[in-house]
């Protein structure tokens, strides 16, 4: 009969054997045996994600300047980490973020980042996603966005005013936030999609603390993708306890339960408003009852307002912060307004769409503020595919595949001197636009793609339009000791991080 002690000394010891049993097993499982194990790569990334944890978690979204040298020690197709594979080829961004009938699933750990697992933004499957997108598609298309023009001029009405109102008492204007609450779809899109506005353009500081809870998600975005219980817990704690614990979180609870209560009216056929909300026509709609619930309404409604509002906004900070850097740039774009305006009058959002250098700059803002700067994995379930001029790594079905905007976007043979804002590359190449991936591409690529474009042309139109450079001795719209590093891409989170730390560029009438 075994002794009681010997038993209890040997529980720890079977443990720690069948650990470093596994440990061996599935070490030699990813390395040899897994189906991308042929695929070139550090063999630490192929062993274990805490490669990519190192860099992303704890350094602060750095993995893909790793992943940057990877491409250039092993090529284009490279294995990132033990379940992945990652493309740098241009040309292959629309293979992989394909539209039509093919076939691209989500990957569901990337899918459940940000807390909202029922909307369409984490709808893994193909199928789940294209019908959660049709039922909101009719919202942003680009007719709905032309009908909702003088919705956006009132706002950019609103945002001239507001610039005003800085010139006349001369102090800094805080920029992001500023455009933070221009795009913030409770200004803008709310009003139309969601029949309510919270008109943060009209508030002194204009509310930051709403948007600094979104950033907080941003900034614990590579934790949360690692370890999804630490949103589950955030959202399973009492409201109190969650609004100690994240500064500015108790504004978007607040908003959370608006739009609850919001939804639960329309159930209830309490609800004053014309029936034209995304909730009006979700519930209306042919969806099964499981996609009406109010537990994912309220999230498809969160995810619009996550999504649209600061990658708008800081593309209007790049493209107003590189303008101004470069008075030939900003020179030739007010000359441009001002002969439109001449020609045509007030400028509406098809005249302003109309003009060259405006375009131009507005993609040169897109590109250098990357917009979605994490990898977007894919898995392609029944189909091989194959990068150019590889054809010994074909990559097999069902793998995780990834790219991102950053790598196309500072590639040199596709964009000379790709850390410079040059406007003239898209005039002088209008075949570059293929590679302009800020919006992704196919099936899932940004919904609100025709109301980002308008509220960027609305909006940097207006403001170079308003404040163009005026005569000697009076004042001019300038930076206030922004410099190139206040947009300079430094990482990855989720959105771009800065090189400076400091998004919080000033601009002042001077
Ligand atoms: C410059 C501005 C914007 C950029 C660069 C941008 C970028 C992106 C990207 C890259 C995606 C794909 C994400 C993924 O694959 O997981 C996306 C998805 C999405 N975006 Fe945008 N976005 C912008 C503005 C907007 C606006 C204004 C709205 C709406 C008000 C919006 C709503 C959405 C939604 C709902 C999705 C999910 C689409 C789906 O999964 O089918 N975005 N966006």
């Amino acid at each position: 009969m075994l002794d009681w002690h010997s038993s209890v000394l040997s529980a720890p010891a079977i443990l720690a054997a069948t650990c470093i049993v596994y440990t061996i097993v599935l070490v030699i499982y990813r390395l040899y045996l897994s189906p991308i194990a042929r695929f070139p790569g550090p063999k630490l990334a192929a062993v274990t994600g805490l490669y990519e944890f190192w860099y992303d978690a704890i350094r602060g979204g750095k993995y893909i300047w790793e992943v940057e040298k990877m491409h250039m020690n092993y090529g284009p197709v490279v294995r990132i980490r033990p379940d992945e594979i990652h493309v740098s080829d241009p040309d292959f961004y629309g293979v992989l973020y394909a539209s039509g009938q093919e076939r691209r699933d989500k990957v569901k750990k990337n899918a459940r980042q940000f807390g909202a697992p029922d909307s369409v933004l984490a709808a893994v499957h193909h199928d789940l996603h294209r019908m959660r997108r049709a039922t909101l598609s009719f919202f942003f298309s680009k007719s709905s966005v032309n009908r909702l023009e003088p919705v956006i001029q009132e706002k950019v009405d609103q945002l001239v005013d507001r610039m005003r109102g800085f010139r006349t008492t001369r102090q800094p204007i805080p920029v992001f936030a500023m455009f933070t609450a221009f795009t913030n779809v409770v200004d803008v899109i709310m009003e139309y999609a969601f029949a309510r506005s919270d008109r943060r353009l009209a508030h002194p500081e204009f509310d930051p603390l709403f948007m600094e809870a979104f950033s907080a998600a941003g900034d614990l975005c590579h934790w949360t993708l690692h370890m999804n219980w630490i949103l589950q817990m955030l959202q399973a704690l009492p409201e109190w306890m969650a609004k100690a614990m994240v500064p500015g979180l108790g504004k978007v609870i607040e908003f959370q339960n608006k739009i609850k209560g919001q939804i639960r009216d329309i159930e209830n056929g309490t609800n004053k408003q014309d029936g034209n909300t995304i909730f009006h026509h979700i519930l209306a709609s042919d969806m099964p009852r499981s996609e009406k619930t109010l537990g994912r309404l309220w999230q498809e409604g969160m995810v619009v307002v996550g999504a649209g509002t600061e990658t708008t906004a800081w593309t209007l900070v790049v493209g107003l912060t590189y303008i101004m850097m470069n008075d030939n740039i900003r020179r030739r774009l007010e000359h441009e307004l001002q002969e439109a305006k001449a020609s045509i009058g007030m400028l509406r959002l098809k005249d302003l769409e109309q003009l060259p250098y405006l375009s131009a700059c507005i993609k040169e803002s897109l590109r250098l503020s990357y917009g979605v700067t994490s990898r977007l994995p894919r898995v392609a379930p029944n189909q091989t595919l194959e990068v150019s001029g590889t054809t010994d790594l074909r990559i097999p079905a069902d793998v995780h595949i990834s790219m991102n905007s950053v790598m196309i976007h500072r590639n040199p043979q596709v964009f000379p001197d790709p850390d410079a804002f040059h406007p003239e590359r898209w005039l002088d190449n209008p075949r570059l636009s293929r590679y302009l991936v800020s919006f992704s591409k196919g099936a899932r690529q940004c919904l609100g793609v025709n109301l980002a474009y308008a509220e960027l042309y609305m909006a940097l139109g207006a403001i170079f339009d308003q404040f163009r450079t005026p005569d000697e001795g009076e004042l001019r719209l300038q930076l206030l000791g922004a410099t190139v590093n206040d947009v300079a891409i430094a990482g990855d989170m989720f959105v771009p991080s800065v090189v400076s730390n400091n998004k919080h560029v000033k601009a002042i009438f001077e």
